[in-house]
């Protein structure tokens, strides 16, 4: 079995304190511990903290669940006519990427959404959660549904990529985080893309005449470039799209464009939707969320969800704007 190349991405404190015992799954879920890097690799993030028995833990888990991602992303395959080994070697060199989310408890008068509208940039996205939470947009009412929290169950669905290689046959999956009244909530979204250079394209044999190629996609497959957190205040919500100042491009990004920058255009053009081929993708995509836009320093502006602006470059995730219920 390959190591798994993944990257901790976490949000919230670190506090968890080391008992000498390796932690279980909900002892890990319980825990505050925040900064997890698998690979055992300093982050660019300053503050970085090791813990090594949540690598261990972490460690398995990822190794399992990718298992797990590998194996449904080939009955998928064969769903589509496509065989279970199609593209075998570049689902099995892609990148993996673990996200450990750490939402407060809800609450009076504190913000109700703890993950702003979006869809998942890879294949498929496992997630484990200590407690319910997860919201995705039925496209037949429009409207958000309550995904259930079931005892020993993984939640699975699909990202942008799948729905490009799928030539829209399966949708891609919106969804966002809503707080927990009663607890502060963790959850680990095991993210299963292919590699970061490799472009995503329709299968050719489901092209044809009267369903054109979607826009192919590239990434974004790289660590966030930006977190999105929705707030409401009283009716008005608000979105407040931070970049961690560890993820700031630098300033090279203007005359030499990097990894990073070039994935940016290229999720703007696919979500401008120019061009001749008519991608259910690109039709079908609504405009992204309202947005507080804190800039590098810190200052924001609140904006009323009605007054919707749009904003480009938001990294593994692409806000949506599904009507709120
Ligand atoms: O915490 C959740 O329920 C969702 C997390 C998520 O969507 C993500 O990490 O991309
Ligand atoms: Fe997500």
């Amino acid at each position: 079995m390959p190591t798994p190349s993944v990257i901790g991405c976490n949000i919230g404190q670190k506090s968890h304190q080391s008992t000498g015992k390796r932690p279980s799954y909900k002892t890990l879920l319980q825990s505050r511990t925040t900064e997890i890097n698998l690979c055992g690799r300093k982050s660019r993030h300053n503050s970085f903290f090791l813990f090594t028995e949540s690598r261990d833990c972490m460690g398995n888990f990822a190794v399992e669940v990718r298992r797990v991602a590998l194996q449904l992303m080939g009955a998928i395959l064969e769903g589509l006519g496509l065989g279970k080994d199609y593209e075998h070697d570049k689902f099995e060199e892609g990148l993996q990427l673990l996200s450990v989310n750490r939402y407060p408890k809800e609450s009076e008068g504190d913000s109700t959404i703890g993950l702003a509208a979006h869809s998942d940039y890879g294949f498929l996205t496992i997630l484990l959660a200590s407690s319910q939470g997860l919201e995705v947009v039925d496209r037949n009412s429009d409207s958000w549904k309550v995904v259930p929290q079931l005892p020993h169950a993984l939640h699975v669905h699909v990202g942008d990529p799948m729905e490009v290689l799928s030539n829209g046959k399966i949708k891609t999956v919106v969804h966002r985080a809503v707080l927990n009244p009663k607890e502060a909530r963790v959850s680990i979204a095991s993210i299963h893309g292919f590699a970061l250079d490799e472009k995503v394209s329709s299968a050719k044999e489901l092209v044809n005449e009267q369903n054109p190629a979607e826009q192919a996609i590239q990434g974004p497959c790289h660590p966030p470039q930006s977190y999105t957190v929705e707030a409401r205040h009283g009716n008005t919500t608000t979105a407040l799209h931070a970049r961690p100042p560890w993820l700031r491009p630098p300033s090279s990004h203007k005359s030499k464009p990097s990894p990073d920058h070039l994935l940016l255009l290229a999720r703007g053009r696919y979500r401008r939707g120019t061009g001749a081929s008519s991608s259910a993708l690109r039709r079908r995509r609504p405009e992204p969320a309202p947005r507080m836009k804190v800039g590098m320093g810190g200052d924001a502006q609140l904006r009323p969800r009605s007054a919707a602006g749009t904003q480009e470059g938001q990294g593994r995730r692409s806000p949506r704007t599904p009507p709120r219920q």
